[in-house]
């Protein structure tokens, strides 16, 4: 990757208008030791106006290539990230903490969006629709909408970003992206190797600064900026949709989770507990659609208690970078003390620690893989987000009680279950108000399926064929006088 530093100090430079601008000046640390892993600019509203602008002049003629052209170049883009995957990873790992094997997991999936949106952007019809006169014809075109504007978190750097940009540069629009200052480097070599497969100058563009509520402004009130597209907590959506409003900007947000997952007395067990593994530590349990209340019912709570613990007990914690390590740092000191007040809160009212429960040994922001036992709906981790490696374990004893409780939230994303009752599969799957489902599978992310919410959890679709409806405007042509 030309110019990339892709070891050992990593001064990066934003990416406007086609040029690597910004002194790198703040300092991007690796949680699993504290040291500085590189540095970025420290832009703020100016240089946020400046990407808008510029992508607003490359609109029109990004959006006037032919979609072969540019499924070509996104194309070539995702033979980039592929080649550097191992790089790409280790910068990941290195300023976010996940396990390598997982760093190169997220960027196989980070490529996969840009590789079907490639195919996609040729493939984005409109329709002709049963006329109503004889003397005219109903069309409907889908057109991009124009300048793009993105937010995202720091816990898929990679991928929360492709899952975007690649639909929007798809369709014809461009695309203005701030990405967490805890892990801008994954935004910046992805910006690196666009730039080499040729996107455009203006069509991709990434701003890093520690003033987000200042960028965030200027994505929502530009008179450009046609989509704010937000990735990351509830809390800060809802500021963006506000401010979004005064300029009735679409607005399409992925937000944050609550997902239950459910345990029925039918289940294959051991089925439900690999389930429930990668779905509540991947990532440190740093995921938006992580099994956040595990519900199991009660004859078969103590053997899947034993079982899952069993398995807890074999992650291995330790710095990403290492051999065998399944469990990172999480990613800054905040996120330890939510996981901390979340088991006082549970042991307080009754619930048991099983396993883990305290800060590893190797300090810094290291976590035991924690299971707790005898959680019950009155205690914190019922109704927020942990957002750490915390298995709870709740108890019940029929379907309709577990369906009540899992709806039981103002969150909807992902949920959770495992049976092999066909009606009960359809029954439970119907009754959940979320936005996706998993059924005896505790891993539902890819891009070949609508991934979003429902609720405070967001709305829009990313992935699949809907990705790029929230990129584009429906117009509707009706062409008369054509009477012979
Ligand atoms: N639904 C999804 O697909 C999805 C995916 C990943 C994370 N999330 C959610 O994101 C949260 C964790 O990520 P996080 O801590 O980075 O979230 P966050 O909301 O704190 O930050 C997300 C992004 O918003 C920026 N930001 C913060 N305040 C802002 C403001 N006032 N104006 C403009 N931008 C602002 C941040 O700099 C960051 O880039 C969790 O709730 C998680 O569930 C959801
Ligand atoms: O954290 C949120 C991500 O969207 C999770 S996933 O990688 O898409 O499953």
């Amino acid at each position: 990757m030309d110019g990339f530093p892709m070891t050992g100090l990593i001064d990066a430079q934003a990416y406007i208008d086609g040029a690597f601008v910004g002194s790198p000046t703040v300092d991007v640390l690796d949680p699993a030791t504290g040291e500085v892993v590189g540095r970025v600019p420290d832009l703020g509203a100016a240089e946020a106006r400046s990407a808008v602008e510029a992508a607003q002049r490359a609109f029109k003629p990004w959006a006037a290539k032919l979609p072969k052209e540019r499924a070509a170049i996104l194309r070539r883009w995702f033979d980039l990230i592929i080649a550097n995957k191992d790089e790409l990873a280790l910068v990941m790992t290195r300023e976010q903490g996940k396990p390598l094997a997982e760093a190169k997991g997220e960027i196989d999936y980070a490529a996969s969006f840009v590789e079907f949106y490639a195919e996609e952007a040729k493939r984005v019809s409109g329709d002709t629709l049963p006329t109503h006169r004889t003397d005219a014809r109903i069309l409907v075109l889908r057109q991009p909408v124009g300048v793009v504007a993105a937010i995202t978190p720091w816990n898929f750097p990679a991928a929360m970003i492709t899952r975007k940009c690649a639909p929007a540069l798809a369709v014809g629009c461009t695309f203005v992206v701030k990405p967490a200052m805890e892990t801008p480097l994954t935004a910046l070599a992805l910006a690196r190797l666009a730039h080499e497969a040729g996107i455009p100058k203006g069509v991709l563009n990434v701003v890093t600064g520690e003033d987000a509520p200042a960028i965030g402004e200027v994505f929502t009130s530009h008179p450009a900026v046609r989509v704010v597209s937000f990735t990351g907590s509830t809390e800060v959506g809802k500021i963006l949709m506000r401010q979004a409003a005064s300029g009735v900007k679409r607005v399409a947000l992925e937000l944050g989770g609550n997902a239950p997952f459910i345990v029925f007395d039918d289940a294959d067990l051991d089925a439900a507990v690999e389930g429930a593994m990668v779905s509540k530590y991947r990532n440190m349990g740093q995921t938006c659609v992580c099994a956040n209340r595990i519900y199991v019912q009660s004859s078969v709570y103590d053997a899947f208690v034993d079982k899952l613990t069993a398995a807890v007990g074999k992650l291995k914690v330790g710095r990403g970078t290492e051999e065998g390590v399944t469990q990172g740092p999480l990613i800054a000191p905040d996120a330890i003390e939510k996981v901390e007040r979340h088991i006082a809160d549970a042991t307080a009212k009754g619930a048991k620690v099983v396993l883990g429960g305290k800060r590893h040994a190797l300090g810094g922001t290291f976590f035991e893989p924690t299971v707790l036992s005898g959680v019950t709906q009155d205690m914190a981790v019922a109704r927020e987000e942990t957002f750490g490696p915390m298995a709870p374990i709740f108890r019940f004893e029929t379907e309709d009680e577990a369906v009540g409780y899992a709806n039981d939230t103002e969150f909807g994303l992902a949920a959770y279950f495992y049976a092999r009752d066909v009606g009960r599969i359809f029954r439970v799957g119907e009754a959940l108000e979320y936005g996706m489902v998993g059924i005896n599978s505790g891993l539902i992310s890819t891009e070949l399926a609508p991934f979003g919410g429902v609720k405070e959890s967001g709305h829009g679709r990313e992935g699949s064929q809907r990705g790029v409806d929230e990129f584009v405007d429906i117009k509707y042509l009706l062409v008369a006088g054509l009477a012979g």
